[in-house]
Parts: structure tokens; C-alpha cells; sequence
């Protein structure tokens, strides 16, 4: 199987003694993995490195075939992210945000930008300030620049972190429809156990730095009534 993010014995130690401890792990191509954890788990320190925005101590991540430490700008050329907060420029429109953010793509042109605000259900809103926009507005031009350039691959911190459940269930669909029609493969963090549930065909429980348990929501749900209880039985 095609493996679009591979993880190798990764480590990174704060010096408050706090971190991550040799994660390893594998997504295939297509997949919607959830990476699951409770706050201070490591969910954010692991994708910071996964996206080249912290140096590991330890290990590598590789991404579509081309590993961080060594072909950084291949690994990452394929794919968007989203770590930690959404910031667009606030006195801008949403277009003029994904002008900016696509200014050395020479790829991403006005059709493009039109394309990926009509996916996200943002073009109605294109020539709207970011400042008048809601939080799922912003997280949806999070998305939207995330996907400009057409990735393969999307790594999202906390995607539906502060949205209401209107905001997440749309936020759900958008992601679901980005595998079904594109075959994005999707590497998002969460606290929220339903939601990973609703939405991943593959989880990871992160506890303490430690990654616990790896399996398919579909085994997961043969086994136990909820994915609540899975992460229970592999917390305890
Ligand atoms: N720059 C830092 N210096 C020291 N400790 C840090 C630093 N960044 C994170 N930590 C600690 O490392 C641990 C993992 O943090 P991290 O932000 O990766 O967790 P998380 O799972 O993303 O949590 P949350 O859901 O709250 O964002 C936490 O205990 C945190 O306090």
C-alpha cells in the first residue's frame, strides 16, 4: 500500500521534561486519520515537526516518498497544513488572503482561488473583510488556503476547535468530500472523541506523548460500542 506520511521513531523533549516519546506510525494514501489525545498530549509538538516548523530530537517523518530531514521542500510540496490558530490578515478580503497566500505558486491563479473558496462554501463571502467573518468562517479559510496548491496530503491541528455544531458538521462534510473527490489523504488532531469518530477511518490515541493504540475505526467499532470506550480501555 502506498504510504502517504510515515513516522519513525520520533522524540522531542521540552526541558520541562515534557514532549513526545518515539512515536511511530503509518497513513496510507487516502486515509482520514485522527490523531487522537486530551490537551498537553503532544497533538500540536508532533505536527509542528511533521511540518518542518520544530526540529525533532529524534526520528524523521516522511511524507508522499520524501523524508523532512533530508528533501524538506519535496516532502512538503504536496502538502497543506493547518497548525495551531487560523490567521488570515483580518483587513483583507478572503480573495485577497488567498492572492497572498498563493503569490509564489504560479499555479494558483484567480480561477484556482474562485475554485477552493467554492469548495469550502466561502464564495459568496469573497470580497468580505476576514474581520466581519465567524470563527467557522475563518476555519474554513484555513482550509481554503490550506488546499490552494492542491495537496495530496493535509495535516490540521484542531480543525473544529471553538465551532458550534453547525460549524462542525460542516466542517466534517467539507473533509469528507476532499477524500471522497479528491482522495486527500488527512492527518488531523482532535480532542473531541465523537467527532473523530464521525469522521476518521483510522485512529491513533496520543496520551502523555506516548502513542497507545493505532486501528481502523472499522475494528475499533467491531469491538467496542464506541470509540469513547476504546480510548478508555486503552487510557486505563
Ligand atoms: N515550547 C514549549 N516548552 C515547554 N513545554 C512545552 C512547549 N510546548 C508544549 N509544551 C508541553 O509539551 C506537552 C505537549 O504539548 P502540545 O501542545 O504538543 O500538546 P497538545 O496535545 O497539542 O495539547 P492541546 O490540545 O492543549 O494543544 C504539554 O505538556 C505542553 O505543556
Amino acid at each position: 500500500m502506498d504510504k502517504a506520511i510515515i513516522i519513525e521513531n520520533l522524540s522531542k523533549m521540552y526541558k520541562n521534561n515534557r514532549g513526545i516519546h518515539d512515536i511511530n506510525l503509518e497513513i496510507d494514501r487516502g486515509e482520514i486519520f485522527g490523531f487522537l489525545g486530551p490537551n498537553g498530549a503532544g497533538k500540536t509538538t508532533t505536527m509542528k515537526i511533521m511540518v518542518g516548523l520544530m526540529k525533532a530530537d529524534k526520528g524523521d517523518v516522511i511524507l508522499n516518498g520524501y523524508r523532512i530531514s533530508k528533501d524538506y521542500e519535496k516532502a512538503m510540496k504536496k502538502v497543506g497544513c493547518i497548525v495551531e490558530s487560523v490567521n488570515p490578515f483580518s483587513y483583507l478580503t478572503a480573495y485577497e488572503n488567498m492572492k497572498l497566500c498563493g503569490r509564489f505558486n504560479n499555479d494558483v491563479d484567480g480561477a484556482r482561488i474562485d475554485e477552493c473558496l467554492e469548495i469550502t462554501g466561502l464564495i459568496k463571502y469573497k470580497n468580505e473583510k476576514i474581520k466581519h467573518y465567524s470563527l467557522g468562517m475563518k476555519q474554513r479559510i484555513g482550509i481554503a488556503m490550506a488546499i490552494l496548491s492542491n495537496p495530496e496530503v493535509l495535516i490540521l491541528d484542531e480543525p473544529l476547535n471553538g465551532l458550534d455544531v453547525e460549524g462542525m458538521v460542516e466542517m466534517r462534510k467539507l473533509i469528507l468530500n476532499l477524500s471522497e473527490q479528491h482522495k486527500t489523504t488527512f492527518f488531523i488532531s482532535s480532542h473531541l472523541i465523537h467527532d473523530i469518530e464521525l469522521t476518521c477511518n483510522k485512529v491513533g490515541i496520543l496520551y502523555n506523548g506516548k502513542l497507545l493504540g493505532v486501528d481502523s475505526t472499522h475494528n475499533i467499532l467491531k469491538n467496542y460500542s464506541s470509540l469513547e470506550n476504546y480510548y478508555l480501555s486503552e487510557v486505563i
